[in-house]
């Protein structure tokens, strides 16, 4: 089924705040609990001074406080740079570096396209300063980076579609990488924190399942497709990186991430496919069988493991440098289409069929169809459906994480539940749904 990327049309999810809604109200439940605990300290201080005179009280709350300050502003030393900081993840990773890392000074955002809800950010006590660039660009990466403590580097040509070349997505994702890494080097960043993908271990060209698979599992890495092929290139760079010496004579520490297949608030391709179901009639149809298990994890503890990593990288630099760790939370096993239900359902799709519709030799001529027509339409315009043969090979083959590094190596947990990742995506799509109508 060619699923095409679509407009904006209206759905039948119930009415809720509009999609500026799960940006303004964005919290994480770690938050709450630290607010809180510091409200709590603070009544104890005052609860022990309650039968001393009144101006002894005062003398020791501002004591306490002058303390909090002094503590505070020993505390707020460091710069953090994120690169693609207002991407789908990128975002993520900002607004919980804002609420998880108390240490945060300046907070630098580096994207070739900058949101408006930045200057939301600015008002807060961290100074956040957006910069435009490109990180093909070496000099204004090195602008970006110099003084900086910590580099997130998210920013990636993210396409399996076939909408940029091959040559652009190596130019973003393997040279703008390069670009990252001798930044630091040259202006003495020490510590590098890689988004990587799965798909630098598979789903490979030949169709090799990797079932609940960890860091260790052995699988035959084998790609041809720009977006694997580029991703897998610049991994091996941050990570032949770690251990080069940067400016000023230590150790450049780095490690990479591995999400599977995102999502969560601000996710586009779901946002395609909830518009693809609702033009056609409130319903999408099985293609994928439902035993093909496709590993998801949810943005905000993606997000929270680099936050967490990117911390405790300066704390264990032996252990941790040259890494790399597979992105999991407790979401289900699923296949593609099945746990894009999940949320789906909720605002009124409904997947037909509990068997393929279609034959997967169908399915296949359909896909290298679409290849075709876009390679026949490329000079007159962009044709990039949701399917093609990449895209069908990744969702109709098993790749699933099951590991427990990240835990073992920097104490993550998942902060966000399934529950609670499932009802924050679906609140997102109903406000998404009522702010198109
Ligand atoms: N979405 C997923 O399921 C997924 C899964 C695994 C890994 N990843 C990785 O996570 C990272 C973020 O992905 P995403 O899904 O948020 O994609 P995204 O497209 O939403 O975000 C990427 C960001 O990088 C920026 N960017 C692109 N080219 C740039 C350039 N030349 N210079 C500066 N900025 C540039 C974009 O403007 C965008 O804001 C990528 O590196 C991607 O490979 C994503
Ligand atoms: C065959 C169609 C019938 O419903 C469904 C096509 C679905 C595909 C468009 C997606 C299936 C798997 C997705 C990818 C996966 O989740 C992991 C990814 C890794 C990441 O680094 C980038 C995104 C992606 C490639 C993701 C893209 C969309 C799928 C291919």
């Amino acid at each position: 089924m060619p699923v095409e990327h679509s407009g904006h049309q209206g759905g039948p999810c119930g009415k809720r705040v509009g999609e500026e809604g799960w940006r303004l109200g964005w919290s994480v439940p770690g938050m709450a609990r630290r607010e809180e605990q510091a409200e709590g300290d603070n009544h104890l201080s005052l609860a022990g001074n309650e039968r001393r005179p009144a101006l002894v009280a005062s003398l020791g709350t501002l004591g306490l406080w002058l303390q909090d300050m002094a503590d505070s502003a020993q505390a707020q030393k460091l710069v953090y740079l994120v690169t693609g900081g207002c991407g789908f993840l990128g975002e993520h990773v900002v607004r919980m570096l804002l609420q998880q890392e108390p240490r945060l000074r300046e907070l630098r955002i580096f994207d070739l396209h900058l949101g408006p809800w930045l200057e939301e950010l600015k008002t807060g006590p961290v100074q956040v300063t957006a910069i435009q660039g490109d990180v093909t660009q070496a000099h204004e990466v090195a602008a970006a980076v110099a003084g900086a403590h910590v580099v997130i580097h998210t920013a990636g040509l993210v396409d399996v579609f076939g909408k940029a070349s091959p040559e652009t997505i190596h130019e973003v994702n393997v040279q703008g990488t390069k670009n990252v890494i001798e930044a630091c080097v040259q202006t003495g960043t020490q510590f590098l924190v890689y988004t990587s993908s799965m798909e630098v271990v598979g789903p490979n060209i030949k169709g090799h399942p990797f079932y609940r698979g960890n860091e260790d599992t052995p699988y035959e890495a084998v790609h041809r497709h720009p977006y694997p092929s580029s991703k897998a290139r610049a991994e091996q760079l941050v990570l032949e990186a770690n251990g080069r010496k940067v400016r000023g004579g230590l150790p450049l520490v780095t490690c990479a991430l591995r999400p599977t297949g995102i999502y969560g608030e601000g996710h586009q391709i779901m946002r395609d496919i909830y518009y693809q179901g609702l033009r056609l009639g409130g319903r999408l149809f099985r293609a994928i069988p439902a035993s093909v298990e496709h590993g998801r994890v949810y943005v905000g503890n993606v997000a929270w493991m680099h936050v967490l990593v990117a911390r405790e990288l300066q704390q264990r630099p032996a252990l941790m440098g040259g890494q790399v760790y597979f992105c999991y939370d407790k979401s289900p096993y699923k296949s593609y289409e099945d746990f894009n239900m999940e949320f789906l359902g909720p605002c009124g799709l409904r997947l037909v069929g509990t068997r393929p519709l279609l034959p997967y030799w169908l399915l296949m001529l359909l896909a290298a169809l679409n290849a075709l027509l876009q390679w026949l339409l490329r000079p007159l315009l962009l044709y990039a459906p949701l399917l093609n043969p990449y895209t069908l090979a990744m969702a109709n083959t098993t790749f699933t994480v099951s590991t427990n590094k990240a835990q073992r190596h920097f104490g993550y947990e998942p902060l966000f539940s399934w529950e609670e990742s499932r009802t924050r995506t679906i609140r997102w799509m109903q406000a998404m749904d009522s702010s198109a109508q």
